[in-house]
């Protein structure tokens, strides 16, 4: 029976995607499962990590038992996740000690302020491209066996295991076989060395983390084990590929040659430059990031992390009740002539790229008896594209390498009126392709190269297609002016605290 199709999953921060891909890079058939989000605390976030797999495993079932396909056809499992988000479990019964504690939770910020105190802050950055933040995994880690009663010790004895998402869905869907990660994956938990391609000794000491839990580094394209026959409509299929979401969104959108950029709109956003076997080390607030292993060679990445865009939109919805879908906030932003003087700094969990700034909260600035609902969207939107300006300005000095265009995607690269407001702000073309589950179709393309389903990236490259493509229009002192206000509104924001 010919292979005609790669399954790819994407556990992303509010869902979770399975996407069947064929030959062509194009998207089959999809289904996709909302899961819980905790909030136990102001500032922490949290999920169970055994409703997650019951929701991977649940939108894996609906794509095989569809009738599309049937086992024996899909050539490789691909799985991409959001990162650093930190589950710890028992090895011999598979249950988690604790809830999975999520990249955007802040309930860290203590240990971390100690780590900073401590001094530990040059060897983290020198060794993992990174700095001390309670968004990478390390603190998460450490405060689930400081917090859950005999942890410690059975971690210490190699009972307890650790692993970010792929590694817990790898070893969910291997029925325990495989504890594994990938580079772009271990990169992110502040505990490996980017440079020596290791799990870095002196970092495991200094944050009190036992190795014994630390899952195994593999590449990003290799068959880590076999998904059960029970898990995948009735024969068994390789997993052959891993990545991390924002790392796999930069492979699915074919940037393969330095410099070329991606943005993901998505609850954050997620720009990464890739700079080939180079690592760039920032002096702006970007992170150094592995962007993948293929093949006995690795790639880096320059990474500016923005920790709220689509959930700014989500609590105009939601929290607000302003707007009733995050669809219509183009439309209403658009109604408008301009922000007349409006603007918003989304800082709900603190600032990211090149802020790090986790007491800041989120604010509004300028609001008259004139201000409307309108307005209030519109600088919602405007604040993400502000945002990505903050980084993409960072990542041109970073790198020496100025922008020709910006790929986009995620949820919010659908807002017409968010691209062209990014496009005007940045002076620079902003490309969105056909395909607009880069993420999902990134970890396909890292699984169907280790199983020969595609040749090469070439071959890859090839089949990136172009769906809109928005032109800069805004005279020069406009755009100069507006992101001139919106550096006094951060900097408002950041004095309040
Ligand atoms: N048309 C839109 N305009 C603005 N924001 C949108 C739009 N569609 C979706 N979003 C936002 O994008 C996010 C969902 O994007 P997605 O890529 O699925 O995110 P994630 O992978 O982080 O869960 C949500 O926060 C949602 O509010
Ligand atoms: O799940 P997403 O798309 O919000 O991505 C989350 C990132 O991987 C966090 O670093």
């Amino acid at each position: 029976m010919s292979k005609r199709f790669i399954l790819s999953i994407d556990q992303g921060t509010t869902s979770s995607r399975a996407i069947l891909f064929n030959h062509e890079g194009e998207a089959v058939r999809s289904a996709q499962r909302e899961f819980t989000q905790f909030f136990p605390e102001p500032g922490w976030v949290e999920h169970d990590a055994l409703e997650i797999w019951d929701s991977v495993r649940t939108v894996v079932a609906e794509l095989m038992d569809s009738g599309v396909t049937r086992p024996e056809e899909v050539a490789a499992i691909g799985v991409t996740n959001q990162r650093e988000t930190a589950v710890v479990w028992d090895r011999a019964t598979g249950e988690p000690v604790y809830r999975a504690i999520v990249w955007q939770s802040r309930q860290t910020a203590d240990l971390c302020e100690e780590w900073q105190k401590a001094g530990y802050e040059a060897a983290i950055r020198d060794k993992t491209g990174l700095l001390i933040d309670s968004y990478f995994s390390a603190s998460k880690i450490r405060w689930i066996l400081d917090h859950v009663e005999g942890a410690r010790e059975r971690a210490e004895k190699g009972e307890l295991l650790f692993g970010t998402i792929d590694t817990w869905l790898i070893w969910k869907l291997t029925g325990g076989q495989a504890h594994v990660t990938d580079y772009s994956n271990a990169s992110r938990t502040l505990l490996y060395n980017i440079y020596e391609l290791a799990w870095d000794q002196e970092l495991l000491e200094m944050t009190g983390i036992p190795a014994a839990m630390l899952p195994e580094v593999r590449s990003s394209s290799e068959v880590y084990g076999h998904a059960l026959a029970e898990w995948v409509g009735g024969a068994p299929i390789p997993i052959a590929g891993a990545a991390g979401d924002q790392q796999a969104a930069l492979f699915g959108q074919a940037c393969y040659s330095e410099g070329m950029v991606k943005n993901t709109y998505g609850t954050g956003c997620f720009l990464l430059m890739n700079t080939g076997s180079k690592a760039v080390r920032s002096t702006h607030g970007l992170l150094t990031t592995l962007a993948w292993g293929i093949g006995g060679r690795v790639e880096y990445a320059l990474e500016g992390s923005i920790f709220a865009a689509g959930s700014a939109v989500q609590w105009l919805r939601d929290g607000l009740k302003l707007i009733s879908s995050s669809a219509e906030t183009g439309e209403l932003a658009a109604s408008v002539p301009d922000n007349a003087g409006v603007y918003m700094v989304p800082a709900f969990v603190g600032l990211g790229t090149p802020y790090w700034d986790s007491d800041v909260r989120g604010s509004f600035f300028g609001l008259t008896r004139g201000t409307t609902r309108e307005h209030m969207v519109r600088a919602v939107l405007e604040s993400i594209a502000y945002q990505t300006k903050d980084v993409l300005t960072a990542m041109e000095i970073d790198s020496g390498l100025p922008t020709c265009a910006l790929r986009v995607d995620g949820g919010a690269s659908l807002n017409p009126f968010l691209m062209q407001f990014q496009s005007d702000l940045l002076n620079v073309q902003v490309d969105r392709p056909a395909v607009n589950e880069t993420t999902a179709l990134g970890a396909a393309y890292l699984a169907g190269l280790a199983v020969g389903f595609w040749s090469g990236t070439e071959e890859i490259a090839s089949q990136w297609r172009i769906a809109a493509a928005y032109e800069p229009s805004m005279l020069s002192e406009a755009r100069e002016e507006f992101y001139t206000r919106w550096k006094k509104a951060v900097a408002a924001a950041r004095a309040f605290v």
